[in-house]
Order: structure tokens, then sequence, then C-alpha cells
């Protein structure tokens, strides 16, 4: 095997998702492991669990990992990379501790990690990291030896997760009625988090005006537009905006929500938009039901003709992006300098999240980040 293809210092992939339920009875339990110690109101938990059980109490997210598990694996057994794919969630089964025990058992020892969150936050890096250190915690409890678990870096400005976004968009262009098509606008749309949390994610240095989560949003915003611009020849006028807000309603969260803006847009004259949920790794529940049922909604009840573009899901480009993530952290490890993919200027994201970076409410253990290394 090429040293370009040793996967060395690591022994497998962990894919780290965030759980969702897969049958009605799953519901309200899933929903208790998401919301615990998250201040999440009451009304608010009712009112996702409808959204559920609107889905037959199943969510699409789990399936969407086995696929994308599946897809790693041809990719990664087509360019002879011989590195076991394992899965475990924060959420609901395959929890999280009971794949590390598995492998653990297996003999693993040395692992990376691929977390489905593009972007830094404390919902979509830290708390991950936070699960990690508790998963490791108990193992070591249990009497297992010390497993080291590395998460790899930011993908959002990966080619391999922002180029299958593009040809999503020129998709759900060609889909609108042509009359309205070149003065489409495109409403790009993120989880929205809260204003406290989104100007403290990403390293200490960048905090406030929104974060690295804006700043990241935006890029890959831009490099969307930039692309779909040159393919079309058609400027279509863009903003970022959020869906899927949570919380208690006197916490400001980032705004507009995508109704709000759907709203905006045919206030304002314009004759179409296309949903681009660049927030999102896959068609999961919040896509399902906040973009293609609420949204979609909206926008039927505003005459508004309206597109929702692809996540990137198991687009072999993606999949190939993990492999060169893995490989290009291994040679890291090893003490090796290889080139690290990344559209756009602000450049490939960092390996090891440094101190401070994405805190939460209250300080808990985060594993592989500055400070967890050994010396
Ligand atoms: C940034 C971000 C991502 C994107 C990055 C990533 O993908 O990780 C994301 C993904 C997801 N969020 C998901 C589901 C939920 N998120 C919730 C609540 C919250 N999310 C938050 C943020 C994010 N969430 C926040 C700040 C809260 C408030 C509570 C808290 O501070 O923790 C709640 C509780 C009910 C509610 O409050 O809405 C649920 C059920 C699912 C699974 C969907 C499925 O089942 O298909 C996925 C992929
Ligand atoms: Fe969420």
């Amino acid at each position: 095997m090429s040293d370009e293809c040793a996967p060395s210092p690591y022994d497998a992939l962990l894919l780290l998702s965030y759980g969702g339920p897969e049958g009605p009875d799953d519901v309200v339990p899933f929903l208790e492991n998401a919301t615990r110690g998250r201040g999440i109101p009451r009304e608010r938990l009712k009112e996702v669990g409808q959204h559920y059980f609107l889905f037959g109490g199943v969510s699409p997210i789990n399936e969407q990992n086995r696929t994308l598990m599946d897809a790693l694996r041809k990719d990664f057994a087509d360019h002879g990379l011989n590195l076991p794919v394992h899965w475990g969630n924060r959420n609901w089964a395959p929890y999280l501790t009971d794949t590390l025990r598995e492998m653990a058992r297996e003999g693993h020892r040395r692992i990376a990690v691929l977390v489905t969150s593009a972007y830094a936050s404390y919902s979509g890096c830290r708390q991950y990291r936070e699960d990690l250190a508790g998963a490791l915690s108990t193992l070591e409890a249990e009497g297992f030896p010390a497993l080291r678990v590395d998460k790899l870096r930011h993908y959002f400005n990966h080619p391999g997760f922002v180029r299958p976004m593009i040809d999503g968009v020129l998709k759900s262009l060609g889909e609108l009625p042509a009359e309205v098509r070149a003065g489409a606008h495109l409403a790009f749309t993120t989880h929205s988090i809260p204003l406290t949390a989104a100007d403290t994610s990403g390293p200490v240095e960048g905090h406030g005006d929104g974060g690295a989560y804006l700043r990241q949003h935006l890029e890959v915003a831009g490099l969307i537009a930039d692309a779909v611009r040159e393919e079309t020849g058609v400027e279509h006028p863009w903003r970022l905006v959020y869906q899927s807000r949570s919380g208690a309603p006197h916490i400001p969260w980032l705004e507009p929500d995508i109704c709000d803006h759907l709203e905006e847009l045919k206030g304002s004259g314009a004759p179409a938009a296309v949903m681009v949920p660049i927030g999102f790794v896959s068609d999961h529940m919040e896509v399902l039901y906040d973009l293609d049922t609420e949204a979609v909604a909206k926008a039927a009840e505003l005459g508004l003709p309206v597109r929702r573009s692809a996540t990137v899901g198991a687009d072999p480009r993606f999949a190939a992006a993990v492999r060169e993530l893995v490989l290009e952290r291994a040679a890291a490890e090893r003490g090796a300098r290889v080139p690290r993919c990344a559209l756009g200027s602000l450049g490939p994201s960092h390996d090891l999240c440094p101190i401070g970076c994405c805190p939460g409410r209250s300080p808990r253990p985060a594993a592989a980040g500055t400070g967890e290394r050994p010396s």
C-alpha cells in the first residue's frame, strides 16, 4: 500500500452523529435524551414531538447514517484504504458509549472521528467532544485500556461538501418554472442557535459578531452563490437565514427565520426562491419538517414558487472527502505535511480545538482538543 493510503496511526473511523427515533415509542425518550438539562420549554417539546409523529415517529437520520457508512466503506475499499467504519450517536441507539465499548473490545485504540456537523458551534462541535470525553471516562471506569479519539477538522469548506450542494442548487433552479428562474433568490439556511452561542463559536480570538458559526456559513453561502453565477451567468440575490429555533422566547437566537424571510421576499416582489440547507449534512427531520413541510406550506400560502436543494447525504464526493480528511490527519499525526483541501478564503480548519473554543454553559471535560493531548 502506498504511503498516501496509510491510515496509521488510526485503526478505525467512528461516525459520530445526533441519532433519531425509529418508531412512535422512541419519540418521547429520544426527546428526553436530546433536551436533558438544556432548558427547552415543554411547549416546544410537544411541538417537536408532533413533527416526528407526522412521519410515523421515524427520523430519517439513522438510515441516512447507515447509507453514509456504506458509501464510506465502498470508497475506502475502492481506494485500498483498510479502515473499519463504526457508528455511534449522542441521543439514540447505537449510543456512542456502546459503540466505543464494542470498538475497544475489538482491539481498536486510536480512532479518527467524523461528526455529522460541518461547522463550529457548541451543539455541532464541543458537545460531541464532551460526549466523547464522557464515553471515554465510562470505559476507563469499566477497566478498558485507554482509547484515543481524534476529531477530524470542520469540513464546511471542503470541496467534497460544497460541490454537491452547488449541483443541488443548479438542479433546483432548473426545476423552477422557466419564467421565474432567473429572478430566484437563494435562501441559504442553517440551524438557528442562541446569539451568545454564535458569538462564542470557534477559537477565542474570533469571538463576537456571530463568531466562526456565522463566518463559516457566510463563506459557504458565498462560495455556492459565486459558483452558481459562474455556471448560469445569472446573479441570484442571496441571504443566510435560519430555522428550527428552540429555547425560551426571551433568549435571542439567530434570525431571520426562513418563513419570515419567505414572507419578506414575497413582499419585496421576488418571483421565486431556492432554499439551500447548507447547515445540514443529510435530509433529516429539520429538513423534512422545518423546510419541506413548514416552509413549503408557507411559500404555498404566499404564492411564492420554491424548491429545496439537496444536502450532501452520501454523495460519493463527500465520502471521498472523508477519506482525504482521515489521510491528511493521519499524515499530520505521523509528523508529515500533506496538502489540505479547502475552498475560499478561510483555509483549512484546525485539527485541535483550542481551549475556550465553542464554550458550553457550564464547563465539562471535552476530548480531542488542546489540553487533551498526551504531552
Ligand atoms: C447547530 C445544530 C445542528 C446542526 C449541526 C448538526 O447536525 O449537529 C443541529 C442538528 C440536529 N438537531 C436535531 C434534533 C434536535 N435538536 C434540538 C435542539 C437544539 N438543536 C440545536 C442546534 C443544532 N442542532 C440547539 C442549539 C438546540 C436547542 C437545545 C440545545 O441547546 O441542545 C432538539 C430538541 C427539540 C428542540 O428544541 O427543537 C432536537 C430533537 C437533529 C436530529 C434530527 C432528526 O431527528 O432527524 C439534528 C441533526
Ligand atoms: Fe438540533
